[in-house]
């Protein structure tokens, strides 16, 4: 494995949540000899990862090295053939995905709200709505939103649970270049309010150098690059390093491509 850094002053974090002061100490997420088949057709070989509360994680690779696969095993959703992966309880991980996922019968508030018991369950579905730029927009129905707009209303479903470790799957994939940005901007402003830690599958190696602390590059089976991130926040794609290790990145994945 090839571990990387880039060295830029690092600005401090704002004053952590619930999720981030884990009394544990603990890791959010703990991977050893994690390997994943189906049938002959060996994804994941023996991957060993930890990942501190608070953190984010990008893990790219090339298009079916099995970055989904890994994700759905910390989700839950699947079993790993061998080895163990620790990630918390059911209640404490949520899922976004490429598509939103909303029920369109559902009005968008109570989409937030499913799941959700208690009477201040609709307020508190209001209340993510409005920490994601939707403030008034509960009472419409999904198809009156735009494809940025229902991932907005994806990631308040999310929130309201109030996750310690958020799964994003290409949550951003189908979305054109400026909604991606403001997405950015957003999907940063939200982990450094609430402190979750955050595992992001891209094949975006730009929004993946945004985004993460860490970079994680799949491939073989197992991770082939684990790059520190310590540029500032927010990042401007201009920063010095910035271009340095989005080159390095790609670098490693062009460089395991056979040749044409
Ligand atoms: N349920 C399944 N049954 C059989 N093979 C599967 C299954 N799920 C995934 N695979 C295979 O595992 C490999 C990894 O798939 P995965 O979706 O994890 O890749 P990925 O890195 O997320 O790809 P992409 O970037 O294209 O989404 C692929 O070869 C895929 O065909």
């Amino acid at each position: 494995m090839w571990l990387t850094e880039i060295d830029a002053p690092v600005l401090p974090r704002e004053p952590s949540t619930e999720a981030a002061r884990d009394p544990s100490n603990g890791l959010a997420l703990r991977l050893r000899g994690v390997a994943k088949s189906f049938g002959a057709r060996h994804v994941l070989t023996s991957l060993d990862l930890d990942v501190a509360p608070g953190e984010f994680v990008a893990l790219v690779g090339r298009s079916g090295c099995g970055k989904s696969t890994l994700l759905r095993l910390i989700a839950g959703l699947d079993a790993p053939s061998a080895g163990g992966v620790e990630a918390g309880t059911d209640q404490e991980r949520r899922l976004m995905f490429q598509d939103a996922r909303l029920l369109p019968w559902k009005r968008v508030v109570d989409n937030v709200a499913l799941g959700l018991t208690g009477r201040d369950a609709r307020d508190r579905a209001m209340e993510a709505l409005a920490q994601v730029g939707l403030a008034g927009r509960g009472d419409e129905w999904p198809a009156t939103l735009s494809g940025g707009q229902r991932q907005r209303v994806a990631l308040a479903r999310a929130l309201v649970h109030r996750p310690r470790l958020l799964l994003l799957d290409e949550p951003l994939g189908a979305l054109d270049a400026l909604t991606r940005l403001e997405m950015h901007r957003l999907i940063e402003q939200l982990w450094r309010r609430h402190g979750f830690t955050a595992l992001l599958v891209t094949h975006d190696v730009t929004e993946a150098v945004a985004l993460a602390d860490r970079v994680l590059l799949i491939d073989g089976g197992g991770i082939a690059l684990d790059a520190t991130v310590s540029l500032p926040r927010p990042r401007a794609r201009t920063a010095p390093g910035f271009a340095e290790l989005e080159d390095r990145v790609l670098r490693h994945i062009i460089g395991q491509l056979p040749l044409a």
